[in-house]
């Protein structure tokens, strides 16, 4: 985020008052004239010199001041705020103040008539203190002036701080108090109303009141944890523990005292007290064994004789407890074959696939594109504090066009870049290469996944798109991704350094310092 600087304007630097009119000279140095209007023949000067006067005192100071007129229309607007915001303040005059200004309520201050002080603003990430004052004339409500303070000064940078890590930790209880169990999804936030998602989600009605076991299916990235949520929040057991176990991130040896629990003294290292595993966390509610498929196959056999019988031996322990635990499963690998290649047990997989649940791919319902994509972006801006950005058509286009390979989470990540290098509008040039048109259409895209299916050694490969983005140690990927995102911006930006700086919400000072380090700043204007 944009750390706001008020490079080149302090006190008595700014271009307005460097203009201020000059009509005197005394010992060499030029000095302006006292304003005062003696005679009648000098009093049009003296009202000019005065409003510059005005002007570049409002140039000087540190607030940030815009003013609009009673539609809303920017009249004037200081040039330190100018910097900030990357416009430049003759270009924005006339403007409606809400096209130039994030969250600004202006409006709002010219509908009531009231004064708003010191009111929290967040403008380009950043939380600012602004105050907002009608202006009357003869009692009519001729406009609005707001002024802008603590942006970039040491002590608010703190007080911001603490005010995000404040909001951070009320997110944190929130989410704890609205999700006690630990299932944040249910089937209405689960986006897409193609056939194939209204079928599944009848589907998941009807399932979810019973007991049985499910097990869902589906590419990587398609949603499948939101319908284990969905449907642990639709059964009987929504008020009982939702607890999950992802089975591929546990190295084999801890997964069996993960699943059932340990005694104390079970081994060297354990707990006092031992521990509960997640079977006896899940009691009375829903287990979701997220990516079953890689489960070893000694761990499998455990799991069966749990199923069967209900009952959880913790290591170390010498008594079996029962336990009243729904088993949701899910995989995006194909268990059939597995259980043909002697990889996963045939017993098991019958046992958790009572009912099967397909989540189709993302390339299969493109009808629900623009709805997530509209769904998701909002979803960003609401978390960034800014206004949903606007998706330009031909980007939509491109976007349908593409395979996508890793589905929603896929889609997910290119809308977050864009959200963050498109700004209000997001246009076709704010998308990645790999992504639509460029490299025509979906059949296309397809044979482009081929060729790229197998990332060269050492590459980093963002989310579950083959496209390897960087290679190198976690540094070198980092700065080869920030010089492609420099890049990216400043060809959006058709070379403008103000509004790639903007594009990319930081100081424009800062993309100097990064296009000198990067080489760059010879090869741009
Ligand atoms: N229909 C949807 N509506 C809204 N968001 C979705 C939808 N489907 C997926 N997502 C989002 O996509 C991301 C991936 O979803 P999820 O983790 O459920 O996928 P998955 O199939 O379980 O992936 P994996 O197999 O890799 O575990 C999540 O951030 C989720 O919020």
């Amino acid at each position: 985020m944009m750390a706001p600087t008020m490079t080149g304007h302090a006190k008595g630097e700014s271009v307005m008052a460097q203009q201020m009119p000059v009509s005197g000279a005394v010992g060499g140095e030029k000095m302006a004239a006292p304003l005062r209007n003696d005679s009648p023949a000098t009093s049009i000067h003296v009202e000019r010199a005065r409003r510059e006067l005005l002007r570049a005192a409002m140039d000087a100071v540190e607030e940030w001041v815009v003013v609009v007129d009673a539609q809303g229309g920017i009249q004037f607007l200081n040039a330190p705020y100018a910097e900030f915001l990357g416009v430049e303040a003759s270009e924005v005059l006339g403007r409606d103040v809400s096209e130039v200004i994030e969250n600004t309520r202006m409006h709002e201050v010219l509908e009531s008539g009231r004064a708003e002080l010191a009111q929290l603003q967040l403008i380009r990430g950043h939380h600012m203190i602004a105050h907002r004052y009608p202006i009357f004339r003869d009692g009519e409500l001729i406009g609005a002036i707001g002024s802008v303070l603590y942006h970039d000064t040491w002590e608010w940078r703190q007080v911001n701080a603490q005010v995000q890590a404040l909001e951070a930790e009320v997110d944190y209880y929130r989410q704890a108090l609205e999700t006690p169990n630990g299932a944040r999804w249910q089937l209405s936030d689960i986006i897409g109303d193609s056939p194939a998602m209204r079928e599944l989600a009848s589907k998941v009605r009807k399932i979810a009141p019973g007991g049985a076991s499910v097990l869902i299916r589906g590419e990587s990235g398609t949603g499948k944890e939101l319908y284990a949520h969905a449907l642990h929040r639709s059964s009987a057991r929504a008020k009982g523990p939702f607890i999950k176990l992802n089975c591929a991130a546990i190295p084999e040896a801890l997964l069996e005292a993960e699943l059932f629990g340990y005694e104390e003294g079970a081994f060297t290292g354990a707990r006092r007290g031992g521990k509960p595993g997640k079977f006896q966390l899940a009691d009375g509610g829903t287990l979701f064994l997220d990516e079953v498929g890689d489960m070893p196959l000694a761990m499998q056999a455990k799991l069966l004789r749990v199923l069967q019988d209900r009952e959880v031996e913790a290591v170390g322990a010498t008594r079996l407890v029962t336990v009243d635990v729904r088993v949701i499963a899910a995989t995006h690998r194909p268990l059939e074959a597995l259980v043909e290649s002697g990889e996963f047990r045939e017993d098991l997989f019958y046992r958790i696939n009572v009912v099967p649940l397909q989540v189709p791919p993302l390339r299969e319902r493109r009808d629900d594109l623009p709805t997530l994509a509209t769904h998701l972006l909002s979803r960003l801006a609401r978390r960034s504090g800014r206004r949903p950005p606007i998706l330009s058509e031909t980007a939509l286009e491109r976007l349908c066009a593409h395979h996508w390979p890793g589905n929603v989470r896929e889609l997910e990540n290119v809308l977050e870049a864009a959200f963050y290098l498109g700004g209000s509008h997001i246009q076709p040039t704010d998308l990645p290469d790999a992504i639509g048109a460029r490299h025509g259409d979906a059949r296309h895209a397809d044979a482009r996944r081929t060729e790229l299916s197998t990332p060269p050694s050492g590459s980093v490969v963002l989310a579950d798109s083959n496209t390897p983005v960087a290679t190198g140690s976690l540094r070198e990927a980092m700065a080869q991704t920030e010089r492609r995102l420099i890049e990216a911006a400043l060809s959006a930006a058709n070379g403008n350094r103000t509004r790639a700086a903007r594009q990319l919400g930081i100081a424009k000072s800062s993309l100097y310092e990064k296009l000198n380090r990067h080489g760059l700043l010879a090869e741009t204007p």
